[in-house]
């Protein structure tokens, strides 16, 4: 197996028009709506990756900064910011684009933890990541504390 592979290669953007279905009585996306999109985005950047099967972790805490409203795009973009041995952090930031002016604004964030499988459904070892980009070196540098968080708050949960 490759024994590291850098951030950009499980980078993954998916964008979509929001429509009426998708809306609460607002006129704005549901959030629900929007944390599917984050798993998909995510577990496919964790599948480019690992080049496994996974499966979703952990979510960290999910901030909805700005509204999408209909007729707006909304762009997510993911990719795999650290990982342990059988674990990787996925990034996500998804944004509202109004298609007729361009502008973009940050409507969401999270960091999501994906766990890679063998064949029996077991933790499987992941190749480490090398960041490059200034972006992607800070998402690093903080990971070690965001998985020592998790540890705990998983410990907590099981007391
Ligand atoms: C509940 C649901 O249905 S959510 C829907 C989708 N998700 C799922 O179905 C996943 C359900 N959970 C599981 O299958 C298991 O808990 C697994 C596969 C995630 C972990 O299996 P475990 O037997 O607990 O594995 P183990 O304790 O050896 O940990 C394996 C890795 O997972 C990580 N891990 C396990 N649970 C968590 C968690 N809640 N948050 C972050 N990392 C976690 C560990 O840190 C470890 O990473 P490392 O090897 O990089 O150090």
């Amino acid at each position: 197996m490759t024994t590291t592979k850098r951030s950009r290669e499980s980078r993954t953007v998916l964008t979509d028009i929001v429509l009426p279905p998708d809306t609460n009585y607002h006129g704005t996306i549901f959030g629900g709506n929007v944390m599917a999109y984050v798993d998909k985005v995510a577990s496919i950047a964790a599948m480019r990756h690992s080049r496994m099967q996974v499966v979703t972790a952990a979510s960290d805490s999910f901030d909805f900064l700005a509204p999408i409203k209909t007729g707006e795009a909304i762009c997510i973009e993911g990719y795999v910011t650290s990982t342990r041995t059988t674990s990787m952090e996925v990034f996500v930031k998804v944004e509202a684009e109004d298609l007729l002016t361009g502008e973009r604004r940050q409507a969401a964030t999270s960091y999501l933890t994906f766990v890679a499988l063998d064949g029996n459904g077991k933790p499987a070892s992941v190749p480490r990541v090398v960041p490059e980009t200034e972006e992607e070196k800070w998402h690093f540098a903080g990971a070690q504390e965001r998985y020592e968080i998790r540890k705990r708050r998983r410990e907590q949960q099981r007391t």
